[in-house]
């Protein structure tokens, strides 16, 4: 079986809200966890492959990205997708710039696209700039991410320090005259030796305008937003109908790793409610203590399940993260955190748990590789960018949605357990 679009994704819940708007443009769509080491034996227009690559040093980034290339390719996938996050996360190191690279080389393609843009979770970029709502990327919340804080919404500053070719960027202007001003101006660019452009995009109209002129492109570099431009380009039509997906089963659980305000502010709301919550203090995980927390957290879960969904977080504000940052330093308190959460999450399914949230894209992917995930069908939209997915496995297998940091309404981890019933 061959695939049209074979997309890269840089984490897991981005794979899902990429998944979800390619699905929602009519693509049939598989996700697969890491890169499947058999051919693919669905019948899909395109393949998401999650890698957790966004923070790790850019030559493993590089190796696992090419290493997916290499997968997409052999199933036959006529155009490469780069999704990275809508707010551009990425260390100093990248990885959105060497991994463009190694892709367009791989590719032996000398032009690409970037742009984050995506309008309905109010993701916008405005002469090469780049607004989470109705400010600047430096000033959303970003500039105090625990491992990618983002102090610069200028995007061709960025991306032109991450890589060795020239950046550009094709206007809100251009883009409003639609595709064959984008064509021409992506001739100049090309003929004035740029190589990477990053394309302005206010609203979903503008993506609809950008998808005609990406046909046959090799490599596309984006959020997720650009793929509704997309399924066009392959005859697809647009449908609102989410795959459907085997009926729930199971209790309900909420593990929360992510510190963004968003987060913050589900969780704050979840425990508004009166359900039960515990917090992980990453202090309390420190000097082998790990296996002991994560063993107290789930006696205090297993009583409280059948009553109703339970929340574990170690969601804390800005302040508590950088406070033990200092202690831990950056990586080590993500992966102390993460290897915590992640034993929590298969703890939790160990004890029942079928429809489980989890919140944060690193930590998502530690608790999707914890649980053993090899693939994911995507079921409906909880909100923009989040869906339902399943996991086949045992007893009915267990429903997993992976919520992006800064997506969701604020009753996102009571709300998301409704659409599934
Ligand atoms: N209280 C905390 N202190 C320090 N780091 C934390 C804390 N809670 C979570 N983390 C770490 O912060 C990172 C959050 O990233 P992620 O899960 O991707 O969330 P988001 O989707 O908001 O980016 C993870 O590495 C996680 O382990
Ligand atoms: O594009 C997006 O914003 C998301 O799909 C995404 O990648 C979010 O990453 P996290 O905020 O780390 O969950």
């Amino acid at each position: 079986m061959t695939i049209q679009l074979g997309c890269i994704a840089d984490d897991f819940t981005g794979a899902t809200d990429l998944a979800n708007n390619l699905v929602r443009s009519g693509m049939r769509v598989v996700q697969t966890i890491g890169v499947p080491t058999t051919p693919l034996a669905a019948d899909v227009h395109a393949v998401v492959v999650a890698l957790k690559s966004r923070t790790i040093p850019a030559a493993e980034a590089i190796a696992q990205s090419l290493d997916a290339l290499k997968w997409l390719q052999a199933q036959g996938a006529q155009q490469i997708y780069f999704k990275y996050c809508s707010t551009f996360d990425s260390t100093p190191e990248g990885n959105i710039g060497p991994v463009t690279e190694a892709l367009m080389d791989a590719l032996h393609t000398d032009f690409t696209i970037a742009t984050p843009a995506f309008p309905d979770n109010g993701r916008t970029v405005f002469k090469g700039y780049l607004f989470a709502g109705n400010v600047l990327l430096n000033e959303s919340g970003m500039q105090n991410h625990p491992l990618t804080p983002m102090t610069d919404a200028n995007l061709v500053r960025v991306m032109q320090a991450q890589t060795k070719r020239k950046v550009g960027l094709i206007d809100y202007k251009t883009v409003a005259l639609g595709e064959a001003a984008i064509r021409e101006r992506i001739s100049a660019l090309r003929a004035e030796g740029v190589g990477v452009a990053v394309v302005d995009a206010t609203s979903n109209e503008d993506l609809h305008r950008m998808g005609p002129a990406l046909k046959n492109m090799p490599l596309l570099t984006a959020g997720s937003g650009v793929a509704i431009g997309l399924p066009a380009n392959f005859g697809l039509k647009p449908s609102l109908q989410a795959s459907q997906l085997p009926a729930a089963h199971g209790l309900q659980a909420v593990v929360s790793g992510s510190c963004s305000l968003a987060t913050n502010a589900q969780v704050a709301h979840f425990k508004s409610t009166g359900r039960p919550a515990m917090a992980i203090n990453p202090a309390a995980l420190m000097h082998g203590q790990s296996d002991a927390m994560v063993q107290q957290v789930l006696a205090w879960a297993a009583p409280l399940l059948k009553d109703g969904p339970v929340l574990v977080y170690s969601t804390a504000e800005p302040e508590a993260v950088k406070a033990v940052q200092a202690q831990l330093g950056v990586a080590e308190a993500g992966a102390l955190v993460e290897h915590a959460l992640a034993a929590v999450a298969r703890g939790l399914v160990g004890l029942g748990v079928q429809q489980l949230v989890v919140a944060g894209g690193e930590t998502s992917g530690a608790c999707v590789q914890a649980l053993g995930i090899a693939q994911l069908q995507i079921g409906p939209q909880i909100d923009p960018g989040v869906p339902w997915c399943h996991a086949p496995g045992d007893n009915g297998g267990v429903h997993i949605t992976l919520k992006s940091g800064n997506f969701g309404t604020e009753d996102f981890f009571t709300k998301a357990f409704t659409v599934l019933a």
